[in-house]
């Protein structure tokens, strides 16, 4: 059974720093720090909004999005699990797994001097079953302050091992994407999904985007920096536990994007899938971050 607006309210609220809101039939809950402003949709832990004051929005989300039981967001940071993209094994499954269109549990929620840190799970579900994913839970511990810390821990209560990919599908806001530069990733070799898949090298110096783009960074745990001339700022993507980086912008009109909406974000992704699928024994788990920053 999913927790009640009414339930996360008495159990988690704080006057003036969170507060839950049910509207489309979704729970949301709204949190105001005395350094940023954030709000989060129980539906897939799903982090929707983060501004530190005086910035803008460091995160895109869609004003045309889906929001509704069911449906994926687009915007904010979806969490993908237990698989990134289409299923893999040749089994049915919806893109990018279940986990962003289940709703997740709140379990802990404080504020620690300027931070608020929460903690969603998700296990087994009537779902998550349908698809043969039983024996397993998981963690996300978010903590919202002048930074954003995202901790996604997979555990392994089976007898069998529990094969995923996952992802934190960061959609960062810039003025034009255009315009942006990415760094962080020389050296590395990625898998070109606008061109068949071909294994290409990273072209060393900060990358420009310049048409569509969907490359998956193979082998790689280094951080990124978007640097946005528009919005004058810099954001930092450090990660741990993570060795693929996706870096994806569809180019285009895209249904549930706001006209031009395109022009307004990157999406550089925490993951790991393809080559670096994770395996774990029973019993066994596994920890993936990304610590985002703006300067
Ligand atoms: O539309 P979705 O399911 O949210 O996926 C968006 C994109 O997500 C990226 O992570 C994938 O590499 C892309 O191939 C995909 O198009």
């Amino acid at each position: 059974m999913s927790q009640t607006v009414a339930e996360l309210n008495e159990h988690f609220g704080m006057a003036g720093v969170l507060a839950f809101r049910e509207e489309h039939g979704l729970i949301f809950a709204d949190i105001t720090t005395p350094v940023a402003k954030a709000s989060v949709c129980m539906q897939g832990a799903h982090v929707l909004d983060w501004q530190p004051n005086g910035q803008e929005k460091v995160l895109f989300l869609s004003q045309k999005s889906d929001m509704a039981p069911g449906k994926p967001i687009r915007g904010g940071i979806p969490i993908l699990f237990p698989w990134f993209g289409p299923r893999h094994d040749g089994k049915e499954g919806p893109m990018h797994g279940f986990a962003r269109i289940q709703p997740w549990t709140l379990g802990f929620a404080a504020l620690a001097g300027d931070d608020l840190h929460m903690t969603f799970t998700l296990g087994g579900t009537d779902v998550s079953r349908g698809l043969g994913f039983d024996h397993f839970r998981v963690a996300y511990q978010v903590t919202f302050g002048k930074a954003l810390k995202l901790q996604l821990t997979v555990a392994n209560d089976g007898t069998e091992p529990l094969v995923f990919e996952e992802g934190l599908h960061t959609y960062f806001h810039v003025k034009d994407v255009r315009a942006m530069t990415l760094a962080g990733l020389d050296g590395t070799h990625y898998k070109d999904k606008v061109d068949d898949f071909k294994v290409k090298p990273q072209i060393a110096g900060p990358m420009h985007l310049t048409g569509p783009t969907d490359r998956v960074y193979m082998n790689t745990t280094a951080t990124c920096i978007v640097t946005d001339p528009g919005f004058k700022r810099a954001i930092t993507i450090e990660k741990a536990g993570s060795e693929t980086t996706v870096v994806w912008n569809p180019w285009k009109e895209v249904p549930d994007i706001q006209t031009d909406g395109w022009h307004e974000f990157v999406c550089c992704e925490t993951v790991n899938a393809g080559d670096q699928t994770v395996t774990l024994g029973p019993g066994k788990a596994h920890a993936m971050e990304a610590h985002i920053s703006v300067a």
